[in-house]
């Protein structure tokens, strides 16, 4: 504008000018002289060509303006034609200034249209710009003329929300945002702050509650310096708001989180951790930023670990096992470990997030389940399972090496007694040194195990000759001659054992537990504390043993048992006294089974208490039965296996007899002298519980049991047994009868009965006479019979008096 201007007023100056130079052109005859430079100009003068001057006049119209400011002396012709050119020149020159100074305004307001409209057309993209920005950033603009209090939106989704003055939105600011807001503005307003910057939420019409970033400035201020004009933009925050609950959110869900968390970058360094890192690891935040992951490896195999984790990263995005780290304590910790690759935004792989927990306790108890699947947990051998592993390990260990493994299957042979009579405690103190024992016995590569309640076996492999399993054996048996002292007190526990050779006896591991057990149980056949290799034949007896377990069974409900009794004689006059209930059973399947053989298996099955019950029953029935036809005097005799010591005996007997309405001294209870040895205590207390009941007590096969006097002395017993061993040879060998005589001798000093079993002849029956033997009883007089057969011989015997 300004320029314009002083081209404008130089213009005028210039054709101000011009007049002047015409004026005084006119009055003092003007010398007008053509600058040298000017084409064709020369010097006029009066001698002149009229060519010349008109020459002169054409370049004075053309260059007027340069004629006229030019002070050079040109020609001179006559002033008035001189003038009068001069005068048409100046109109020329008057005409083509004024025509020139429209032309330039002409142009040079066309220039400053232009300008404008450019301006204009600036000003209108800027705003397009500043617009497109605004929208692009999804900020709205306000302007807030304070005075007015009026605010002008755009590009705000809902400005009728926000309103168009302050008021009506503070009136939609959340309660508890409102305070801060206010606070802020004013600040800013009073000139506190800089920037006017406040995030709070409005409500929704339809309730809910929006973010917003709100930021302003003041704009103008009056002349006292008072905000009259405040402008800023507003941002709908409420997605970002939400991401950052959610980013905290999961911030606390990982603070909060037991499991360790590592992030670590593409270079395998740590870039952040939770509190659970120190917690499991010891190792701080600070002190393992930028730390490379491997850093915390434990050993070698954590390193190869590594290079696994990392192929199966960069394959699959994610890897998972268990690892052990270092504690910074320098422990070593079991965990379970989750790596997984991390995508950026690009599909880069920058990151890895590795999750972890200790599985310390996990490990420990796994530890301590595999001990249990694998080992008694008493004695800490290998149980059954294990066992079973070792062996057929062994027994194909042998195919490949041609040696021989023997599997020696050990059997303690009191331990049950012990265990039952002392309680389990020492019972459980018993297996524990009888394991000790044996784990000292064998070599170190030799499995010991226990693979049931007294039962062990001993796996010896790489043998070369079955040699070496006797010798084992022989060193067994030797342990066991040493009494076992639990709780103070001295316990003799014998073993008995059965030996099998793979690949000599068994064609498999199976064959060859089997054939261990097998000879193991002929070897408790063969009197217990010794030990037996296997043998075919054993096979069969095995074989009959488990049949007769699977009969005995059933044998009470499928009526395959009964009662035979077989008279006791007084020896004087011959006269029956009672009766010996004894056993009888004809198997369906196995035919006549005789009580020596099916007893022990009865006992050994847990059956005799059963059966023992049956035949007391019996016997009182078939007692009482004679007692109604009139053989009151009679009694009987009712043998009793040491294991019915352990029922409630008195009160079963009390019952049977209660039933059979017998009285107490009717009935007869015989027990082995071993029986009683096994276990003293016990049979003085019940025997004087019955005996308090009025029963007559007999110790049965005496002579066999090596039962002490003074234990003799306290049993409350009625009667002595002679074994008929010692009877059987009384009339041949010298130390039997003298045996016979001692026993005879004896009873009489403690007052007892004497009845002498399995008198078969007559010089037996007359020496056991000579001695004073009491009663007899034996086939010289009568076998076991049915009852029907003895109620014939009551009624012989009493129709013989
Ligand atoms: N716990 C129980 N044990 C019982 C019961 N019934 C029998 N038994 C015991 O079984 C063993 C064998 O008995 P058994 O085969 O019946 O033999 C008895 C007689 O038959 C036999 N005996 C009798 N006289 C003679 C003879 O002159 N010679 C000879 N060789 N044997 C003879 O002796 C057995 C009776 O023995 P004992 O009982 O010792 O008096 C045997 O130990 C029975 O005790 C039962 O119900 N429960």
């Amino acid at each position: 504008m300004l320029s314009t201007r002083a081209i404008i007023i130089a213009l005028f100056l210039l054709i101000f000018s011009c007049e002047i130079a015409a004026i005084s052109a006119e009055t003092k005859g003007l010398e007008l002289g053509v600058n040298s430079q000017l084409p064709h100009c020369s010097i006029l003068n009066k001698h002149s060509t009229n060519d010349a001057f008109k020459q002169a006049e054409i370049q004075l119209v053309s260059f007027p303006i340069l004629y006229a400011l030019t002070n050079n002396k040109a020609f001179i012709s006559s002033p008035t034609e001189a003038k009068l050119r001069f005068t048409h020149s100046l109109q020329a020159i008057y005409s083509i200034a004024l025509i020139s100074i429209l032309i330039f305004l002409f142009i040079k307001l066309k220039s400053k249209r232009r300008e404008h409209l450019n301006a204009a057309k600036t000003v209108r993209e800027s705003e397009e710009r500043l617009k497109l920005a605004l929208w692009a950033s999804g900020d709205g603009m306000w302007d807030w003329h304070i005075e007015k209090n009026q605010v002008f939106r755009s590009n705000i989704s809902n400005p009728i929300l926000l309103g168009n003055n302050v008021k009506t939105l503070l009136n939609i600011i959340h309660p508890k945002d409102r305070p801060k807001v206010e606070n802020l503005l004013e600040a800013h307003l009073t000139g506190k702050t800089v920037f006017f910057e406040a995030e709070y939420r409005i409500k929704n019409e339809d309730g809910s509650w929006m973010w917003l970033l709100d930021r302003g400035k003041v704009t103008e201020t009056d002349n006292q310096n008072r905000a009259v004009r405040m402008t800023g933009t507003l941002r709908d925050i409420t997605a970002k708001k939400q991401t950052d609950n959610t980013l905290r959110l999961s911030a606390q869900v990982l603070d909060s989180m037991r499991e360790a968390v590592i992030v670590g970058d593409n270079n395998h360094q740590i870039i952040s951790v939770n509190p659970a890192f120190t917690t499991i690891t010891g190792f701080s935040f600070e002190e393992v930023l930028n730390k490379h992951i491997l850093d915390f490896a434990s050993n070698k195999k954590a390193f190869s670990q590594y290079r696994k984790v990392q192929r199966e990263l960069s394959t699959n995005h994610y890897w998972s096992g268990e690892s052990t780290i270092v504690h910074s304590d320098g422990r070593q910790i079991p965990t379970w470990l989750e790596v997984t690759k991390i995508d950026d935004h690009h599909g880069n792989n920058d990151y890895f997030v590795a999750v972890f927990n200790d599985i310390s306790a996990r490990k420990k108890a796994e530890e301590d389940l595999r001990f249990l699947a694998n080992y008694d947990a008493l004695t800490g051998l290998p149980n059954r399972s294990l066992f079973q592993d070792r062996i057929q390990h062994a027994t194909k260990q042998a195919n490949r090496t041609n040696r021989l493994v023997a599997l020696l299957f050990i059997d303690l042979d009191r331990f049950k007694y012990i265990n039952d009579s002392m309680g389990h405690h020492v019972g459980d103190q018993l297996l524990k040194s009888v394991a000790q024992r044996l784990r000292n016995i064998v070599r170190q590569g030799d499995t010991v195990a226990r693979i049931g309640g007294d039962e062990f076996t001993i796996i010896l492999e790489n043998l070369s000759k079955q040699s070496a399993a006797k010798q084992v054996s022989d060193k067994i048996i030797q342990a066991f001659n040493t009494p076992f002292t639990l709780e103070g007190n001295q316990f003799s526990v014998s073993s008995s054992i059965g030996i099998s050779l793979y690949p000599n006896d068994a064609n498999s591991s199976e064959e060859l537990i089997k054939f261990a057990d097998t000879a193991m149980y002929h070897a408790k056949s063969q009197g217990r504390n010794n030990y037996q290799f296997y043998l075919p034949e054993m096979n069969e007896v095995v074989s009959r043993h488990v049949q007769i377990e699977a009969g005995l069974k059933q044998a009470i409900e499928r009526n395959e048992l009964y009662l035979v009794y077989q008279p006791k004689y007084t020896i004087r006059e011959h006269k029956i006294t009672g009766f010996e209930a004894l056993l009888r059973w004809h198997s369906t399947e196995l035919g006549s089974i005789t009580p020596m053989e099916f007893i022990p298996v009865a006992e050994e099955i847990g059956m005799i208490e059963k059966i023992g019950h049956w035949v007391l029953n019996q016997a009182c029935q078939q007692l009482s039965a004679w007692h109604q036809m009139g053989y009151t005097e009679l009694n009987i005799a009712v043998n009793l296996s040491a294991k019915q010591l352990k029922t409630d005996l008195v009160s079963i007997v009390e019952v049977a007899l209660g039933v059979a309405n017998l009285p107490a001294s009717a009935l007869e209870l015989e027990i082995t002298e071993s029986s009683i040895m096994n276990n003293p205590a016990d049979a003085i207390t019940i025997f004087t519980q019955l005996k308090t009941l009025g029963i007559a007590l007999a110790i049965d096969d005496f002579g066999t049991g090596y039962s002490s006097l003074s234990y003799l002395k306290r049993f409350p017993v009625d009667t002595l047994k002679i074994d008929k061993e010692f009877i059987h040879d009384i009339d041949s060998q010298q130390a039997d009868a003298t045996i016979t005589t001692a026993i005879i001798a004896m009873a009489k000093s403690l007052q007892l009965e004497v009845v002498a079993e399995g008198v078969e002849n007559q010089q037996q029956l007359e020496l056991l006479t000579l001695q004073e033997c009491d009663q007899v009883q034996g086939f010289l007089f009568s076998k076991p019979r049915k009852a029907t057969e003895c109620t014939e011989l009551l009624r012989a015997a009493a129709g013989a008096i």
